[in-house]
């Protein structure tokens, strides 16, 4: 077993670590970690648990520490759900420490020697690793995209050897993708805010760095733009995106890569067995509410494909897009012998 930790254990992904960590096969969860104001609490004190999954009883008497180096020096990897603000400075520290990190902050995406990885769309950028190696680092930083870009770039996979240069999408992003603290009821309920701090940026930039080419120790960026309006909708999980892209080829084409899809590896075990779910007939999915649990909130679903190219994309964002997308990195890292 290899001994693992959670930064931010208490919070939105944090819970989602904690509820895909608690039984895993291969992860053995020691160290929770948080805020001072937790510190000192055994986690069922400390955490109020929102989830819709019963509380996992094996992490309860787990006594919370304060996030600090020291406290997770020993462990073989830990799972950061900082705040981005915090998880800069933080994880460097750890991974120059000897540990591996697995981040779902977006501190170190863009870092040229970090890899920003989905596994079944660039599995070979975790080469990146020896690059911070090579420079003297003990641990290592591994970095998974933002959620709503992880649902995009899930969906752009099938079709990436059609050309395209161009895609637009706009958001309709899920309340959770901000955190407990992060929109308040007075602000969703009966209502849409047509902005999302930083998200639209990165979900511009992002893409580019996922889809891009591992040459040597650098990423070559994919040649295509990305242009992005990013909306608050009043649903607790589930971002779904409506997508544009350049494409040539008939719809019909694109329907049978979708259809066709199969991820390029197996047998991780948060893997879901189908990493893309395809509506084919049905006019009125993916939906969130529906669709959002598809492989334990692994898969991402696919709609309405139309000439255009216009398709819809919809994926549970604390799992698929946060604290699973996380997990499955590591699991990926394992398979490939990185730790
Ligand atoms: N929500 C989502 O869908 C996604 C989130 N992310 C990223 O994941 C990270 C976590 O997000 P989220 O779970 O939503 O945030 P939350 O606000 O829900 O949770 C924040 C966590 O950080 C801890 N924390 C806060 N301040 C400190 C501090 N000073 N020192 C140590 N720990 C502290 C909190 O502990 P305490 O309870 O003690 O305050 C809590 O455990 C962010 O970087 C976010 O951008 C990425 C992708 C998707
Ligand atoms: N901003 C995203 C969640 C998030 O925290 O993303 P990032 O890790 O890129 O800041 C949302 O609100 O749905």
């Amino acid at each position: 077993m290899i001994n693992v930790g959670v930064l931010g254990a208490t919070g939105a992904v944090g819970q989602r670590f904690v509820q895909l960590l608690s039984d895993h096969p291969w992860f053995n969860l020691q160290t929770l970690t948080a805020s001072e104001r937790s510190a000192g609490k055994s986690y069922c004190d400390a955490v109020n648990w929102r989830l819709d999954e019963p509380f996992p009883e094996s992490a309860g008497e787990i006594i919370v520490k304060d996030t600090t180096v020291d406290c997770v020096k020993d462990l073989d990897l830990v799972f950061s759900a900082l705040p981005a603000d915090l998880a800069g400075g933080l994880e460097t520290a750890i991974a120059d420490a000897g540990v591996g990190v697995f981040s779902n902050a977006s501190s170190h995406r863009m870092d040229v020697d970090v890899p920003l990885v989905v596994p079944e769309v660039n599995p070979d950028h975790l080469g990146l690793i020896d690059v911070q190696r090579d420079r003297g680092r003990d641990g290592f930083i591994v970095t998974n995209p933002n959620c709503s870009t992880i649902v995009m770039v899930m969906a752009l996979n099938p079709i990436r050897n059609r050309s395209f240069s161009d895609v637009r999408v706009a958001t309709m992003q899920a309340i959770s993708g901000a955190g407990f603290q992060g929109v308040s009821a007075m602000e969703i309920y009966d209502n849409v805010v047509p902005y999302i701090g930083s998200e639209e940026k990165k979900m511009e930039t992002e893409p580019l760095k996922i889809m891009g080419r591992l040459d040597g120790s650098v990423i070559q960026n994919a040649g295509f733009s990305v242009s992005a309006s990013c909306h608050r909708v009043p649903v607790i999980d589930g971002h779904t995106l409506a997508i544009w892209a350049d494409v040539k080829e008939e719809p019909d084409l694109i329907k049978d890569d979708f259809r066709n899809y199969r991820a390029p590896f197996s047998g991780l075990p948060t893997q879901p067995t189908k990493s893309i779910h395809f509506f084919d007939k049905e006019q009125d999915r993916p939906q969130p509410r529906l669709d959002r649990r598809r492989g334990d909130g692994m898969t991402v679903s696919v709609g309405r494909v139309r000439e255009g190219l216009r398709f819809i994309a919809m994926g549970h964002n604390t799992i698929r897009g946060a604290a699973g997308a996380s997990v499955m990195n590591a699991e990926l890292a394992v398979s490939k012998k990185v730790l």
